[in-house]
């Protein structure tokens, strides 16, 4: 696993959550499988990992929303339940359904008036861009006014801990743009933010932390240039003149992948020096050579991939 994060907290520092060898089983399936984890006060984390990973089930268990079978829970040194009795943790979840016949306004108000440290509904209603919708019935929103409904939910008072499953699915560019720029200012006010989500740029440019979960374990752990660099990896390209000799590419040492589209060539490799040495070997001469690192996404696809090969 990529080495801890780099936000440093004094070992005396009560984290704000605490995951220790958690187990959680349907049937016979292990969504969550000895997860051991800790956050601290002002990190933002995103958790990340293909379908069926466990990201929504480990958030139901951080939120007391279901029972671990093994392992404890903790959050702020309490239990789940207890952390959101006193009103430290603000959530948005992925389906949370919304009650229906209410106005976006009545709904707003409803959740600050349970909240112990409310926020103003006004206010509330201005973050979460929601405003000039107030009125308006719940069942009468898109499904990216219903997110920013949910969102505005999650913030009605004043949480030291914000979870979000999957939070802009659905929003346009603009109400994401909106929704981080929030998000952002949360966590400048100290907030720990742990958000899952499948949009792999989200997370490399909003998360100081990248969790990776992978059939229930914790596959990596680190900033985003540290998850970059666990995979080893580096991107080539380059041109080719004339007939392409496909196999003949395919048999260069250290690829992990290719791909040919008319003359530009594009692999990937975990020896980027060593493949193109070879590549001069075949006799033939790339042209606008351009070597990189890998993104977070592919980052993210070359270490599950490698966990799926290892585990078949
Ligand atoms: N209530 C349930 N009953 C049975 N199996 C479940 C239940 N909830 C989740 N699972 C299974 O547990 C595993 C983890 O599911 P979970 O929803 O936590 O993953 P996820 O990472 O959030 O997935 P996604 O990205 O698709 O939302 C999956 O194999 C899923 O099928």
């Amino acid at each position: 696993m990529v080495g801890m994060t780099t936000t440093a907290a004094p070992a005396t520092t009560t984290p704000v959550v605490g995951f220790d060898q958690v187990t959680k089983t349907y049937g016979s399936v292990r969504a969550v499988d000895g997860l051991s984890l800790r956050l601290y006060p002002g990190e933002t984390v995103a958790l990340l990992g293909p379908n069926g990973a466990g990201k929504s089930t480990t958030l139901d268990l951080l939120l007391g929303l279901k029972q671990a079978d093994g392992g404890t829970v903790s959050v702020f040194g309490t239990s789940p339940r207890e952390a959101i009795v006193a009103g430290r943790v603000g959530a948005m979840l992925q389906s949370g359904g919304l009650m229906d016949e209410v106005t976006v306004a009545e709904l707003v108000k409803l959740a600050c008036s349970l909240h112990p440290k409310p926020y103003k509904a006004d206010d509330v209603l201005a973050r979460a861009s929601l405003t000039q919708i107030a009125d308006r019935k719940v069942n009468k929103l898109s499904g990216g006014q219903a997110q920013r409904v949910r969102f505005a939910l999650a913030t009605a008072g004043d949480s030291d801990l914000i979870v979000l499953d999957e939070p802009t699915t659905g929003m346009d560019v603009s109400a994401r743009h909106a929704f981080w720029a929030t998000m952002r200012e949360q966590a400048d006010q100290g907030r720990t933010v742990l958000f899952a989500t499948h949009y792999l740029e989200e997370a490399d440019a909003i998360a100081d932390r990248v969790l990776v979960l992978h059939r229930g374990r914790l596959l990596a752990d680190g900033t985003a240039a540290e998850i970059k660099a666990k995979a080893g990896a580096r991107r080539v390209s380059f041109d080719l003149e004339g007939e392409i000799d496909e196999a003949g590419l395919r048999g260069l040492p250290f690829l992990t992948s290719v791909d040919v589209s008319g003359q530009t060539v594009r692999i990937q490799s975990s020896d980027a020096d060593a493949t193109v040495h070879a590549l001069y070997g075949l006799g033939v001469y790339p042209r606008n050579l351009e070597v990189a690192g890998l993104g977070l996404e592919q980052a993210f696809v070359a270490i599950t991939e490698a966990e799926e090969a290892k585990q078949s």
